[in-house]
């Protein structure tokens, strides 16, 4: 019996024991449940890192959710902790290179120019603070986004300048211009101005340079216009003042003329009166004193009238004489003022006909005279030839040494072909580096000794820029009148002449039928 209940009892212990074995068990089964949904939630947070991580991981989540015992997965979790601990140091390489490439892209665009003030400012501060507050990857992004926007922002600042960045022009038209310029005769101030934009465009050839140079020259020129516009109208305004004047004193002596006239009719009459009274009075005397007392009266009072008559007359003479001192003295002056201003004229024309740089003629005064020569030539059919010269790699001497150097050189070039060419020989600075001759009474034959001549002399100049000795030669072309020939045809041959000496060498002349 006591068997018995001693077996009851212990049947009731194992199953109250297998009971609560039971619940731990199901309590046990889900916790582990849920640690296995937080592994596998876990794990999917590294994926993306690495590929053989994502593997071991999703073999890792396949095991444990088919309830692989602890044994089985040991290897795998040992696998896994290793890859984590490799990517933990990769990650921190990568956190490092990372912060090194965004400061060096940084700093170089703190180095790059035209990034305006507050973005400049936003970058340090992006790189002294934000980029070294970063402790994870995640921090990166926002100082990303930040350098990103920075990087935009200055792009565009930068775009609007491209856009608006002065467009390069050819050289050739700033030549032009320069050309252009050197026919420009200006005095003093002005003349200063011109040769400071000539220097700009010789050096500068784009847009917003030439076309500032363009509208400075124009201004110069207006200034330059309106000046000799008041010049003009000031002799004629002294014209006008002396013509009023002389008007005026004409105008007065004639009155006097007519009042001086007209008092001397009343005089002459009052004496042809006093004289036919005289007559009268004195018929009708009865005695000789009688006739003695008017006579004495009446001759006393013509007498009177005559003398009066005769201060006028010496008034009146000395009215017209005054007058025409005045005149005189007004017309003196005004012809004074005429020559100067025919002086001025004069002067001008010369002046705008000259190169102010080399003062040899300009390329106008060569065009007049050209047309000059032509024209005689067909008129006598003499011989008349035409002669272009270009200094050779001109450009470098301005490159190499400034462009007043260039200036200067153009300047000796000048006044040694000056001296060689003949005195009846009319030399021109046509533009640039281009000098051109006209050599009437010569032939072909005859031009190559003078010619030779300049050019051996322009050789043999021996220049020297910043200590540097310089050897400058010259190209030229020379051609003869045709008597079929334009103008134009002449000068195109001249210029293929030139242009065949500098292809075949420069440092020679070509001479073209
Ligand atoms: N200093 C100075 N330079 C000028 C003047 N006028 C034109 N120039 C320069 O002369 C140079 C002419 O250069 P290019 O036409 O290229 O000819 P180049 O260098 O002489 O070479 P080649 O003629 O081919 O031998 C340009 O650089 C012009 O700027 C001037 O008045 N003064």
């Amino acid at each position: 019996m006591s068997n018995n209940k001693e077996i009851e009892s212990l049947e009731k212990k194992l199953a109250s024991t297998i009971q609560s074995r039971n619940v731990i068990e199901q309590a046990r089964h889900a916790q582990i449940a849920t640690l296995v949904q937080f592994v596998s939630k876990l794990s999917l947070t590294c994926k993306g890192i690495d590929i053989e991580l994502d593997n071991r991981l999703a073999n890792f989540r396949s095991s444990i959710s088919k309830g692989i015992d602890f044994e089985r997965l040991k290897p795998l979790i040992d696998d896994i902790s290793i890859l984590l601990q490799q990517q933990e140091s990769r990650q921190d390489a990568n956190i490092r290179e990372l912060h090194q490439t965004v400061n060096d892209a940084g700093k170089r665009l703190q180095q790059s120019k035209g990034v305006p003030d507050d973005l400049r400012r936003s970058l340090r501060n992006l790189l002294t603070n934000e980029l070294n507050d970063i402790k994870a990857t995640q921090d990166f992004v926002p100082v990303l986004s930040n350098l990103v926007e920075i990087y935009h922002q200055v792009l565009n600042n930068k775009h609007g300048d491209l856009s608006s960045e002065p467009e390069q022009l050819s050289p050739d038209l700033a030549n032009e211009l320069l050309n252009l310029t050197s026919e420009l005769a200006f005095e003093g101030e002005s003349a200063k101005k011109i040769d400071y934009i000539k220097q700009r465009i010789s050096t500068n050839h784009q847009l917003n340079v030439l076309l500032d140079s363009c509208i400075n020259i124009i201004r110069l020129i207006v200034a330059t216009i309106s000046q000799e516009r008041q010049t003009a109208q000031s002799f004629l305004f002294a014209i006008n003042e002396t013509l009023s004047l002389l008007h005026q004193t004409l105008l007065d002596s004639v009155n006097r003329s007519k009042d001086v006239g007209h008092r001397m009719a009343q005089l002459n009459q009052q004496i042809e009166d006093k004289i036919y009274q005289l007559n009268d009075q004195s018929q009708q005397a009865n005695s000789i004193t009688e006739l003695k007392l008017i006579v004495g009266k009446k001759l006393e009072a013509l007498t009177l009238d005559i003398k009066y008559k005769e201060e006028l007359e010496i008034q009146e003479r000395e009215c017209i004489t005054e007058s025409l001192k005045v005149m005189q003295t007004r017309i003196d002056s005004l012809e004074k003022e005429t020559s100067i201003y025919r002086e001025r004229l004069a002067e001008q024309k010369f002046k705008s006909l000259q190169d102010s740089l080399t003062k040899l003629p300009n390329r106008a005064a060569f065009d007049e005279r050209f047309q000059l020569e032509f024209n005689s030539f067909k008129r006598n059919n003499k011989n008349l030839c035409l002669v272009v010269i270009d200094v050779d790699h001109f450009k470098r001497i301005n490159d190499s040494f400034g462009h007043s150097a260039g200036d200067k050189t153009l300047q000796v070039i000048a006044s040694a072909l000056k001296k060689t060419v003949r005195n009846t020989d009319f030399i021109a600075r046509f533009g640039g580096e281009e000098f051109i001759i006209i050599m009437p009474d010569t032939d072909l034959k005859q031009i190559i000794q003078p010619l030779e001549k300049i050019r051996k002399a322009i050789k043999a100049i021996p220049f020297k820029f910043k200590d540097t000795s310089v050897q400058i030669t010259i190209s030229i072309g020379a051609t003869q009148f045709m008597s079929v020939d334009t103008t134009q045809e002449v000068f195109d041959r001249a210029d293929d002449a030139l242009y065949e000496a500098k292809r075949t060498g420069r440092d020679r002349l070509v001479i073209k039928k």
